[in-house]
């Protein structure tokens, strides 16, 4: 460096004449970002009548939805069929299975996408973006409400915290975290000298996007978060969301993105896996779903190391067994009406949901009275009918789970089911809301994810609220979401810290479901992922392989150093 300073003036004058920056960074018209606002469907409302008319019109027909691979629209081997849960013999969707070699060749559409797509500007890739999200708000949002309500038994406000708010935030947040991540820009000491920058690039190869069925919105965002920062995807979407993440896949082609660059590819799970796996060009996997399903591809990538050509990078949010504590000192109504929206919106099948909570014995009855009854007010049914308050759970493998744990519960002297406890599947998979008091802490219902309407209640011995407390940790492998009630500042200290390996979101006197993003970014710890917290601002660098350039403009004469002249 010095010796380079001491040619300033003699090369200064040659580099006017020839030497520049090269290096262009994007400039970007600066833009702010807000939460979209959720709609509230009140008796009479313009949006209650356009979701009244679209779910209709959803309903009567079975929509045809093929696999699309670089634009062309492929149909092969026997046809499949996404049922509404909450009537199964209803078919939404019709579709297919993509064959080995058919995901091969997504496989090599995306590889390819990927190299023309990344020389796409960042300004360029975010208007088509904000487009999108403009589409979702506007014109489009009643359509995926409709196909998430029907296809995936979501109530009325539960498909518009989803498909609408969520998936609309997704894609305006990661657009702005984008901006604002590349607005970083290294030092340079002398900038006639060296000039030194970082820029973005997508990562050489394919993204696997494997998305769950139990919201919309992060199929949305496994997909096209990828997609954005210049990489070339594969979306395999739930076989039990496919309609609303089909919908999605043509909003993206409306606002602009090239085919090719997000291919929609529908297949046996296994088949998937192991074809993506296999491939020399896997750059990486955005996974969100169960934890066996993660831990087998990501032995598989462990298997298949020596052939890739990157480390692909293995993004994983999985499961969750979390819990609701409440100290001595809580507001029992808050307790009461958290725990019930947390444990029994959406049948329980969020990954966030509260199944088991931790309760002193001085306010036990009061809590238990207050959930029994609140819980009878819940109605059941059809998610068009704008009174339910919860629907279906998604399909007959979660209705046999999540039985199967009922009946256990019946059969064993340590657990009292308080409520519900009935279920029936001949014409949906309706699962009653269901109350269990357990007298072991360790029994499976308050240590296994169940992702259903099960909700089990633990009475500790308010002299004890520590041994209780170290329970949280030491009984699950699972670290996604909790949440603690206390009035008590000094507990609620000591809460924060004991408590602090146990949840990636962590809630004081709420709920421990309803992050929102850009306010609770999202993730877990321990075996409930890899918390790369999806609504945050460091997600969107986790799909780009950044680079970073020095540019020289003084020629390089000394290889000795002024030291050595002296
Ligand atoms: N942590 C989070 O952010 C988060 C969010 C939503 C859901 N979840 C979790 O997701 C789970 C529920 O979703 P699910 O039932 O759709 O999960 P799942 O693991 O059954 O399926 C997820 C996806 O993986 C696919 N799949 C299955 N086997 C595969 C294989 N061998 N190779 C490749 N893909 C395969 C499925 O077809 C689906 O598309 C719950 O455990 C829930 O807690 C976590
Ligand atoms: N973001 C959602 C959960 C997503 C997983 O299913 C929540 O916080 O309730």
């Amino acid at each position: 460096m010095l010796s380079v300073w001491t040619r300033t003036t003699r090369a200064g004058r040659f580099l006017e004449r020839s030497l520049s920056s090269i290096v262009e960074l994007p400039k970007f018209q600066d833009f702010g970002v807000q939460n979209e606002p959720v709609l509230e469907y009140r008796e009479g409302s313009g949006e209650r009548a356009a979701l009244a008319a679209e779910l209709k019109q959803t309903a009567a027909v079975t929509e045809e939805v093929p696999i699309v691979i670089g634009g062309e629209s492929i149909r092969e081997g026997e046809p499949r069929f996404q049922v509404m849960p909450h009537n199964h013999s209803k078919k939404i969707a019709k579709f297919y299975y993509a064959s080995e070699k058919t995901i091969q060749k997504a496989i090599k559409v995306s590889v390819d996408a990927q190299a023309r797509w990344d020389r796409t500007p960042l300004q360029e890739r975010i208007r088509i973006w904000q487009n999108a999200a403009e589409l979702m708000a506007g014109a489009h949002r009643q359509k995926l409400n409709a196909a998430t309500m029907l296809g995936q038994s979501k109530s009325v406000i539960q498909a518009e915290i989803d498909s609408a708010a969520e998936l609309i935030d997704f894609f305006r947040f990661n657009v702005y975290f984008l901006k604002e991540n590349a607005k970083y820009q290294p030092i340079s000491e002398n900038p006639s000298v060296t000039r030194n920058s970082l820029r973005f690039r997508g990562i050489d190869g394919f993204i696997a996007a494997i998305s769950p069925f139990n919201f919309t919105a992060i199929g949305g965002n496994l997909a096209y978060t990828p997609a954005l920062m210049g990489n070339g995807v594969v979306w395999k979407p739930s076989d039990t969301a496919l309609l609303s993440n089909w919908r999605i896949f043509n909003i993206m082609r409306e606002a602009g993105l090239p085919d090719g660059v997000v291919n929609f590819v529908p297949a046996d799970g296994p088949t998937f896996g192991r074809t993506i796996t296999s491939s020399p060009d896997l750059a990486g996997i955005n996974f969100t779903g169960s934890v066996p399903t993660f831990n087998w591809l990501w032995n598989e990538v462990g298997k298949n190391l020596s052939r890739y050509r990157n480390y692909p990078r293995l993004i994983g949010e999985c499961g969750g067994k979390n819990y609701h504590f409440v100290h001595p000192s809580a507001d029992i109504q808050s307790v009461v009406t958290a725990t019930i929206r947390s444990a029994f919106e959406y049948n329980g099948q969020k990954c966030s949901a509260c199944s088991r909570i931790y309760v002193p014995k001085s306010l036990a009855e009061p809590i238990k009275n207050g959930l029994i009854q609140e819980r009878s007010k819940l109605k059941i049914g059809d998610p068009a009918d704008f009174k339910v308050f919860a629907a279906a759970v998604i399909d007959d493998k979660a209705f046999n789970r999540i039985t199967g744990y009922i009946k256990n519960a019946k059969n064993n002297p340590k657990n009292k089911i308080i409520a519900g406890g009935e279920f029936d599947g001949s014409k949906g998979y309706f699962v009653q809301p269901t109350i269990i008091e357990t007298s072991d802490p360790h029994d499976k219902l308050m240590t296994e994810e169940i992702f259903g309407p099960v909700l089990t209640m633990y009475v500790y011995d308010d002299r004890e609220v520590d041994k209780a407390m170290a329970l949280i940790g030491s009984s699950t492998k699972f670290a996604l979401t909790g949440a603690v009630f206390a009035m008590d500042k000094t507990f609620l200290q000591k809460a924060l810290d004991e408590l602090k390996m146990t949840a990636g979101n962590f809630y004081i006197n709420d709920k421990s479901t309803g992050s929102v993003v850009g306010q609770q970014p999202f993730g877990g710890g321990r075996m409930s992922g890899t918390n790369d917290k999806a609504g945050g601002p460091g997600y969107v660098m986790r799909w780009t392989t950044p680079q970073s350039i020095k540019e020289t403009f003084v020629p390089l004469r000394d290889i000795d150093y002024p030291y050595m002249r002296d």
